[in-house]
Order: C-alpha cells, then sequence, then structure tokens
C-alpha cells in the first residue's frame, strides 16, 4: 500500500504565452493536512484544477493509492474520492442547505426528491465534524460561514476522502477562521487528506503537517512545518527575505480631506440600518482605518461614500465641496479612488483586456484619447506596461491578456495599481490586500503609506487585524453600523479592539458626542 492518497507528477500545464506548471510535483499523505504555498500566479489554482479534472496537463500523470488514474472531469475526480471547495462557491443561491448538499446525488421517487435520509446523513456529519448548519435556511440568507460548511458537508456528503480548499479562510472573519482550522483537524484526524491553498503563513504553521511550494510556475520544495517558520516559508516563496513590520514615520495630518456627518444607508438584508449614523474625518497625511467583523455596515458605508448605494440622510463632504448627491463618475473625477472589496463586480471588467482595465474611467483623458475621440493605443500600452513593471503584475500575455484568467492575487494588483497611480486626494481600500501573497502586501502597504506621505488621505478597510495595527495612523471600530471607538495604534492591544468589534465594549467618540 502506498503511503500517499494522491501524487502529481512532473505535472505541466500551459497557458497561451506562460507555463502555468511546469513539472510540478506534489505528494499528498494519508490522513495530512497539505499547505500549497506560492506567490500570486505561482500556479496554485491550476494545479488543483488539474486534480479536479478541470484542466487537463500536457504531461505528467496522478496517481491515486499509488496506481496512475485519469482524471477528465469533476465527475472522475468525484468518483476517485476527490472533492474541493472552489475560492468562490458553486451554489445554487436559491436552493436550502439541505438541497445543495444532496444536488446531483440524491434521484427523485414518484417525482419527488427522497430527502429524509438525506437529512438524517447531513446531520450526522454535521455533528460529527462540527459543522453547524441549518438544512433548511436558503443559501442566499446564510452567513459566508455557513455557505462554506455547506460545501464542506457537499464533499463529505459525496464520500470525498481528499479534499481541496482553495483560498478557504479569505471570506472568514477571524473567528470562523479558527473553527474552520478545528473542522480541518477533525477531518484530517478522522483519515481524510487535505489539501489546503493559503497565503497567510500563521495558519500554516497552525494546522499543516506540510508544505509545499511553488514559485513562477515551478516547483520548490516540500517542508516539515516542524521544521520552519514563517520567515522560511515566506523566502522560499518568494526568493528573497520579507519583512512583516511596516516602515513609516508618524503621521502628519493636514487639513480635512473626506468629512463624512450621519451617514445612514439601508440595509438589503433587514430592516435596520446597515450604517446608522456613521460620522468621521479623514485628514490629508494619515491612515485612518475601519476596523470590525465583516457585516457590520462597512460595505454599505463605502456603498454610501462611492455613490454605489444612494444614503438615506447624512452629508458626504470632499475637499470642502458636498458630494452626497454627486454621480460616481463626478466622484471619481473629483479626486476619489476606490479599491472595491468585490474586484469582479466593481473592479474590473473581466472580458477587457489588462491595459484596458488599467486604464479604465480614464479613457476620455488627453493623455489617452486625441482631439477626434479616436484611443491612443500606443500610449494605453506604455502607460499599461509602466504600471504592469512597477507593481509587479504577472499574467500570462502582458498588457493584452483579458482580465479573466489572470490570477484572483494578479487581477487584485491590477485594480491597486490603476487606483493609485491615478493620484487621488483620497484613497478609499477596501481589503486591498485579500488574496495577495506576502511579497505583494508588503509592496500595497508601502504604497499606502507612501500615498500618505504624498499628503493624500488614505480611509483603508481591513477585517486583518495584523494590517489595521500595522499600517493605520488611528482605528475607527465599526459594529451594527455604529462607530463604537477611536483608537491610537500604539496605545491599543489586538484583544481589547476585538472587544469593541464583538460588540462587547463602546466608548463615546468624537461622532457620537
Ligand atoms: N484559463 C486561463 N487562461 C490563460 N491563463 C491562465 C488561465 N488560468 C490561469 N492562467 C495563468 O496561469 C498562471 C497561474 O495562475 P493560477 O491562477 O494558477 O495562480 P495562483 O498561484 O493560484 O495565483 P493566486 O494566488 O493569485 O490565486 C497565471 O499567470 C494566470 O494568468
Amino acid at each position: 500500500m502506498s503511503e500517499y492518497a494522491i501524487e502529481m507528477l512532473g505535472i505541466t500545464k500551459r497557458f497561451p504565452g506562460i507555463i502555468a506548471n511546469d513539472n510540478i510535483t506534489l505528494q499528498l499523505k494519508k490522513g495530512e493536512i497539505h499547505a500549497l504555498l506560492g506567490e500570486n500566479g505561482a500556479g496554485k489554482s491550476t494545479l488543483m484544477s488539474v486534480l479536479f479534472g478541470l484542466y487537463q496537463p500536457e504531461e505528467g500523470e496522478i496517481r491515486k493509492d499509488g496506481k496512475k488514474v485519469e482524471i477528465k472531469d469533476p465527475n472522475d475526480a468525484n468518483d476517485l474520492g476527490i472533492g474541493m471547495v472552489h475560492q468562490h462557491f458553486k451554489l445554487v443561491e436559491c436552493f436550502s442547505v439541505l438541497d445543495n448538499i444532496i444536488l446531483g446525488v440524491e434521484t427523485t421517487k414518484n417525482g419527488f426528491l427522497q430527502k429524509d435520509g438525506a437529512r438524517k446523513k447531513v446531520m450526522e456529519l454535521s455533528q460529527k465534524y462540527g459543522l453547524s448548519v441549518d438544512p433548511d435556511a436558503i443559501i442566499e440568507d446564510t452567513t459566508v460561514g455557513m455557505q462554506q460548511r455547506t460545501e464542506i458537508l457537499k464533499m463529505l456528503y459525496r464520500d470525498n476522502e481528499i479534499l481541496i480548499f482553495d483560498e478557504p479562510t479569505a471570506v472568514l472573519t477571524p473567528q470562523e477562521i479558527q473553527e474552520l482550522m478545528q473542522i480541518m483537524k477533525n477531518l484530517a484526524a478522522e483519515g481524510k487528506s487535505i489539501l489546503f491553498i493559503t497565503h497567510k503563513l500563521g495558519e500554516i504553521m497552525q494546522v499543516a503537517d506540510r508544505c509545499t511550494v511553488l514559485r513562477k510556475g515551478k516547483y520548490i520544495g516540500t517542508v516539515d512545518i516542524k521544521d520552519t517558520n514563517p520567515e522560511k516559508l515566506s523566502a522560499m516563496m518568494v526568493g528573497r527575505d520579507v519583512n512583516f513590520v511596516v516602515e513609516k514615520d508618524e503621521a502628519n495630518p493636514g487639513e480635512v480631506v473626506l468629512d463624512v456627518k450621519d451617514m445612514v444607508v439601508g440595509s438589503k438584508c433587514h430592516k435596520n440600518n446597515a450604517v446608522n449614523g456613521v460620522s468621521l474625518q479623514v485628514h490629508r497625511g494619515e491612515i485612518v482605518c475601519i476596523a470590525g467583523i465583516d457585516g457590520n455596515g462597512q460595505t454599505e458605508f463605502v456603498y454610501g461614500l462611492s455613490g454605489l448605494e444612494p444614503i438615506k440622510s447624512g452629508t458626504i463632504t470632499m475637499n470642502g465641496k458636498d458630494i452626497t448627491h454627486m454621480p460616481i463618475r463626478e466622484r471619481l473625477t473629483s479626486g476619489m479612488s476606490h479599491i472595491p472589496e468585490d474586484r469582479h463586480k466593481h473592479g474590473l471588467v473581466l472580458d477587457y483586456s489588462l491595459e484596458d482595465n488599467i486604464v479604465l474611467q480614464r479613457y476620455f483623458e488627453p493623455q489617452f484619447t486625441n482631439k477626434f475621440g479616436f484611443l491612443k493605443r500606443k500610449e494605453i500600452r506604455k502607460y499599461a506596461n509602466r504600471l504592469i513593471e512597477q507593481y509587479d503584475i504577472r499574467s500570462g500575455q502582458g498588457a493584452v491578456t483579458k482580465a479573466r484568467s489572470m490570477s484572483g492575487g494578479n487581477q487584485q494588483k491590477a485594480i491597486i495599481a490603476r487606483e493609485i497611480d491615478k493620484n487621488p486626494e483620497l484613497l478609499i481600500a477596501v481589503q486591498p490586500t485579500r488574496g495577495l501573497d506576502v511579497g505583494a502586501i508588503e509592496h500595497v502597504h508601502k504604497q499606502l503609506v507612501q500615498a500618505r506621505d504624498a499628503g493624500k488621505g488614505v480611509l483603508l478597510i481591513s477585517l486583518e487585524l495584523d494590517e489595521v495595527m500595522n499600517v493605520s495612523d488611528r482605528i475607527l471600530v465599526m459594529y451594527e453600523g455604529e462607530i463604537v471607538g477611536e483608537f491610537d495604534p500604539k496605545k491599543v492591544t489586538v484583544e481589547e479592539l476585538g472587544l469593541y468589534m464583538a460588540g462587547s465594549k463602546r466608548k463615546e467618540t468624537k461622532s457620537n458626542e
């Protein structure tokens, strides 16, 4: 009997202009949690898609229990006991949790799905592995955490033994992350073999047994977690040492660039307001961070600021000008930049090329359009290439690559490059480093500090407490649509912030007075 549940040997997968996987080897032992680590665009998702039957490799072979297997599509993968939780979930939003789990497995009798046995099995699995779900809840009404647990139950319901998790923690709150880590440990203890893609080194150190590192499509090595540390892992991944501490001088705040008074924004999900009378100011030369657990009104607050949602009441002033009812485009041309939370929905046109996405919203500027209204393609290419180089945006065919085919992290880098290079007066950055590797995070943090030092106002919305503590000059905590505390990052602890974020404490802030 082989000690490996799955072996991927010498896998090569090419896309136009790039070798996404270049002779890669990955061996997953039975019952282990194996992390897959690599920079944005290193080829992790491609390798997992090969294993799940979504792509066919040009070279290499896959072995299960030591025997060569063919995986032509996800059905083959499922038959071999391989399941995958994708970065973007594959659930039917208007179906219940239970229906999603049994979809495609259970058959009908007299035209009706036979659910009683299924419900029993789901509840047993749910209890056994600590995956709490409400089987009758409709997916669109559930939290992201429950949706993920539904995806995991889908795999277990199909008796999958090899479980692939593609960046599962990117969308979770810190508490949900801890729950997921425990669930993964329970699964491994029961003999499941787990492949776990993440950029978060702390998570790897916490749960993984071994880690395979890829760089630019190539296999770098596999290490035992007990023999390594975050510094060694990041050096293996990036090929250089990474500085985890953001270096910055004391902030030197100038005049007010953003002034929000009593903003109220309605909620799409419930009758209470999502944003309930928020007032805050951002000055030139400072980074103000809104910290909070996801779903406490941060998203709607930014929608109100950027004009994506109308606000019910309150005022927004930028550079002394009332922009409360200004159209979105005018806000953007008046000096506001926005790195949005949802990069697919609000950040990119996925079927446009990288260069067109980089000049999006700016086509009309004389540097990109001549006086007859024709685009200056050469200038656009030149400008895009400068940003691609400066922000290390990696893609198969450079400036002409379709945004859709770029890796998630590189899509994010493209948005960040575009929004920062617009040289805004106010930069609103919503979770700008989500899905980025440690090297790219270091770069983005430097850019935020540089924007601040150039006299811009920066409003950062982040769920990452390390980022909040490291980057910001002032922290505001948002809880249930209100600002419940204001802090100096040098004088507050993570534990104390956590109490405010969870709603156990609140203090009067200037905005509440
Ligand atoms: N369908 C596709 N067509 C063309 N190129 C692709 C396609 N899918 C991936 N690529 C390219 O292959 C390379 C590897 O991408 P992949 O998504 O595997 O990286 P990754 O390591 O998962 O990155 P990230 O951490 O950013 O998610 C990237 O350069 C990407 O642009």
